[in-house]
């Protein structure tokens, strides 16, 4: 084991809502570093981070993406994340091989008391994330060029959605409503900084004392909660030394007790530097996070997890892991595959490298049947390692490729996309037999589709999916009779039936009985009589499969010669086809048991969704584990269910979610069933 190696290699994702400007720091962070001499910008579609063709058409990032660089000695990889809601799996899983997060975010642009809520709540599932699974995390808070200073209150609005308390590191220096500087709140050294260039030391502006007094003292209060020995000297007034300052933070950020903030301007690196010093100086180490997770500091055989997988263009396979215990040597067998190859990443740019160390993070290539989230290791039976929580599929498109005989080639292409990204589904319905493509909203899917397109040469088109309606009855018809007689010279074809037909309960399904007395039916026909009924119920009177029906043979007749299990078949259908019209065919719709997260000033918003669908709310309650947040129990219609999140989102600035689970067939209200049966169509976008 190479302590040094381990020692001087830092990973650390970066995070935060849509568009807060994380491809961006990224970008300075590898300018500022070295790794580019040219910096990219998200606009002209050149940037490390948005490397994908996807990423670059749409202007934001689909999928994470790792980069590493050096910056005084120590390697750096940094994993930039999608902020997109749609794309969240993506980042959750990330998340588990990193040692540190940077939350990057804006400040509000409406410095009320609503503007900041509302800017946070959009960093809300984030945090929770974070603190549930104890990953150490800062938070730089971007583009402080566009409002005027609104740090501490942006601070402060933050400590809503995080367990852990927030403490300030710098304190920002304001001119003429430009950010030109700060203030380092450990030395009270005070910058200014230049595009370009590192941050020049200044004397601390006279103005800005007794805020940055206020910041410090909030600062060291938060740290002295977990320092008794800091809560001494401040009782007793005694100016703390600042390594113990240092100290604390990086204890303090290494256990993930605060989360220290900072600030600056990312597409003119200012604040970039200070931030990449903090990391170096207090960021956690690799070994102490593979400690933290209960893996040995001394233990050799070689274990990583996958934290992403990726399909190049080319077709090859990379497997972006984190090493958490062991070396990775050229050719390594993992879980009972070779590695092609071991790389160091920069976007899309592979550098191939000999070995890998625990603590690093790098890409694998051509590790077959191995999947995001996995766990890998040289004897193949290493536990395998906690993993994020697959999302549940929220949104559904119907497919279909566009050439025919691209059909067989669809399932190999499916099964890629799934491994690349665990949010994806895909099944083909049993009775509408469309392939249905599930995933976290409208964008994930078209992502996804153009990968199919690119990838793959497999153009799709898309419509919405059909609603798997039933039919049930609701009336019984008893002794309705079949005969089937058919002469065509030769043998002829005789069968003829009695059948009763009764509505069953809800969920009972079919049920087929016999009370043939005297051999009416001779035994060996029977079958026969259940295959034609079960087979007219694929498509009842209304054109949907049949269910909650009861059918009993009570009589009919046979001929020595003529009779045979097929013409009873024919009988049965026969006798079907009269009898179930007369039996009062309705229509069933599916629906979904549905289980929405929101916070709670937007709840009755949400009731009024849910209602306006169709939908009847069984309940809702404050959620335990998350202040501020509501649970709310509800039935929802499939049919109202396709652009459901879509609303849901709208709503809730983004952050509200559902899981849904099929739960039981319902009748179809009479004007609905009629418009579905006349159109094909509910009027909701659903056919
Ligand atoms: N004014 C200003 N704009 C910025 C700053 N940083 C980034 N931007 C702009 O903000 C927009 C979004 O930046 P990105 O870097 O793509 O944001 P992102 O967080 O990576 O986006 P997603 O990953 O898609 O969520 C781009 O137009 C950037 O040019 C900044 O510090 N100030």
């Amino acid at each position: 084991m190479n302590e040094n190696v381990r020692a001087s290699t830092r990973n650390v994702a970066i995070v935060g809502p849509y568009l807060s400007g994380k491809t961006t720091l990224l970008e300075s962070l590898l300018s500022v570093t070295g790794a580019i001499t040219r910096k990219g910008s998200v606009r002209d579609g050149n940037t490390v981070g948005d490397s994908a063709a996807e990423a670059r058409d749409r202007q934001m990032s689909v999928e994470v993406s790792a980069a590493s660089t050096e910056y005084e000695g120590v390697r750096f990889t940094f994993v930039d994340c999608p902020g997109s809601v749609e794309f969240a799996q993506e980042t959750y899983n990330a998340l588990m091989g990193v040692d540190a997060a940077v939350v990057v975010c804006e400040p509000a642009n409406d410095n009320n008391e609503n503007g900041l809520r509302q800017k946070v709540l959009t960093l809300a599932p984030l945090f929770k994330f974070l603190d549930d699974w104890e990953i150490p995390h800062l938070v730089f808070i971007n583009k402080m060029d566009r409002v005027s200073n609104n740090f501490m209150d942006m601070l402060h609005a933050l400590k809503a959605v995080s367990k852990r308390p927030l403490v300030p590191h710098q304190y920002p220096i304001i001119q003429d409503e430009q950010l030109t500087g700060f203030i380092d709140l450990v030395s009270e050294q005070a910058y200014q900084y230049h595009s370009g260039a590192p941050a020049d030391p200044i004397p601390l502006p006279a103005s800005l004392k007794a805020q940055e007094q206020a910041a410090r003292a909030e600062m060291l209060e938060e740290l002295a909660n977990f320092d008794d020995h800091l809560l001494e000297e401040l009782l007793e007034e005694i100016e703390p030394p600042q390594e113990e300052i240092l100290q604390d933070l990086k204890l303090e950020l290494g256990a993930d007790l605060v989360v220290p903030v900072f600030c600056g301007v990312a597409d003119r690196d200012f604040g970039v530097r200070p931030l990449l010093e903090a990391l170096l100086r207090e960021a956690p180490e690799p070994q102490d996070t593979a400690q933290r997770r209960g893996l040995g500091a001394t233990a050799e055989t070689p274990i990583a997890q996958v934290l992403k997988t990726y399909y190049t263009p080319q077709g090859g396979k990379l497997s972006l892991v984190r090493v958490w215990q062991g070396k990775l040597t050229d050719g390594i067998v993992l879980n009972g595959t070779r590695a092609g190859g071991i790389y160091r990443l920069l976007g899309q740019q592979q550098n191939s490298i000999n070995e890998a160390e625990a603590g690093e993070i790098v890409a694998l290539s051509r590790l077959d049947g191995v999947k995001t989230g996995d766990t890998i290791s040289a004897n193949g039976q290493a536990t395998e390692l906690p993993k994020a929580d697959i999302l549940r599929p929220v949104y559904a498109l119907a497919i279909a490729p566009e050439k025919r005989n691209d059909e067989v080639k669809l399932s190999a292409a499916l099964t890629k996309l799934l491994e690349e990204d665990p949010s994806l589904m895909w099944e083909q319905h049993g009775d509408t037999h469309e392939v249905i493509l599930w995933g976290q909203g409208e964008i994930h899917l078209q992502v996804a589709l153009d990968r199919l397109r690119r990838k793959y040469n497999l153009p799709m088109g898309t419509h919405l999916p059909q609603v798997p309606y039933k039919e049930t009855i609701r009336k019984p018809a008893a002794s309705v009779h079949g005969r089937y007689k058919h002469q065509s010279g030769g043998h002829g074809q005789f069968g003829d039936v009695y059948l009763d037909i009764k509505p069953l309960g809800r969920g009972e399904g079919f049920n087929f009985s016999e009370k043939i007395v005297g051999g009416v039916v001779p035994k060996q026909y029977i079958p026969g009589v259940e295959v034609g009924v079960k087979e007219f119920l694929v498509h009842g009177p209304l054109g949907f499969p049949v269910v909650d029906v009861a059918v009993t043979l009570t009589n009919g007749s046979y001929h020595t010669v003529d009779s045979s299990e097929q013409a009873f078949k024919q009988a049965a259908r026969l006798a079907m086809q009269t009898g179930m019209t007369q039996c009062e065919p309705t229509l069933l719709e599916p629906i979904a048991s549905i289980e929405v997260n929101t916070p709670s000033e937007f709840t009755s918003k949400v009731m009024q969704l849910v209602s306006g669908r169709r939908g009847q709310i069984l309940g809702y309650e404050g959620r335990s584990d998350w202040s501020g947040w509501d649970k709310l129990i509800a039935y929802l219609p499939q049919a109202e269910m396709q652009n459901f999140i879509v609303e849901l989102r709208s709503l809730t600035l983004g952050v509200g979610s559902f899981q849904w689970q099929y739960h039981h067939l319902q009748e179809v209200p009479d004007k609905l069933a009629e418009r579905v049966l006349a159109t094909g169509s509910n009027g909701n976008g659903n056919r």
